[in-house]
């Protein structure tokens, strides 16, 4: 099949350059030459059926699964060689992640200021508890919250350190029509506003054509096209994303 590669946003600089990676676990062929850039204030979608590949390619820009091949640079600098300079800048949540239960809200948020080294801590975990509504729950031990609450804390988290690369695994999955889409609009203020660049993964189509600058669609663990939702929709001759989702999916 035929990708088309749009350059997002010629002339800026790249945040996020992947080269060539490669995953195997055992006899599973997870993730097999992805090469992929996002650029500095580009919020760049990666897509794909499940088992396509997609949290494995965002466990290795983590440093939290070592690729088998490949190259990634963040910030232009060689992930494996400026491993703790890179991910001192980079955040991630993704609703799998667990938070601590037996805490309470605001006693996670202290804890993730202090871990990050902030300067102020106490102003920045008071401008997300802001940023995320999280006032009425502070006091509220993890645990007892619906998911869709806890997944504002891990967004809270996450944007603490102020991320110059931010990357979400589905971020909105757990949140109801209203919270996901007030969350949406936060997330695009948050890369517009900070000129950070974000990564994000979803099964959420509309979401992704609203948010997305860029998209990536994975299948078989390969990137088979790059474009914005209306490219991708021109290249496989559907009218959205969600067609062109479940015309990957069927194939
Ligand atoms: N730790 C692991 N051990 C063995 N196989 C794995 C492991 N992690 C992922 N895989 C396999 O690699 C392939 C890609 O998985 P991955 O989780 O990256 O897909 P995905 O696109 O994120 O899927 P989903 O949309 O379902 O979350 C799958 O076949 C999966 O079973």
């Amino acid at each position: 099949m035929r990708a088309v590669r749009a350059p997002a946003h010629p002339g800026r600089v790249a945040i996020l350059q992947a080269d060539l990676l490669a995953k195997r676990f055992g006899p599973v062929t997870a993730v097999e030459e992805v090469s992929l850039t996002v650029a500095e204030g580009e919020i760049a979608g990666l897509l794909g059926p499940n088992g396509a590949g997609k949290s494995t390619t965002l466990h290795m820009l983590l440093g939290l699964v070592t690729p088998d091949s490949g190259r990634i640079r963040i910030f232009g600098l060689d992930l494996e060689r400026h491993r703790t300079e890179v991910l001192n800048q980079v955040n991630f949540s993704a609703s799998y992640l667990g938070l601590p239960g037996v805490l309470q809200v605001r006693e996670v948020l202290d804890a993730f200021a202090r871990l990050y080294g902030l300067r102020r801590p106490a102003g920045r975990v008071a401008e997300v508890v802001e940023l995320l509504e999280l006032g009425p729950l502070l006091r509220r031990k993890v645990i007892d919250l619906s998911s869709g609450q806890q997944t504002r804390v891990q967004l809270a988290k996450a944007l603490l350190n102020r991320p110059r690369l931010l990357i979400l695994d589905e971020p909105t999955a757990a949140l109801d029509p209203d919270a996901g889409d007030r969350i949406r609009s936060l997330l695009v203020g948050v890369a517009r506003e900070w000129g950070g660049a974000m990564l994000i993964t979803s099964h959420n189509m509309r979401e992704v054509e609203r948010m997305c600058d860029r998209i990536h669609f994975m299948s078989g663990g390969r990137i088979i096209a790059t474009g914005t939702a209306a490219e991708l929709a021109g290249l496989f001759g559907v009218a959205d994303l969600e067609e062109v989702f479940l015309k990957v999916a069927r194939q």
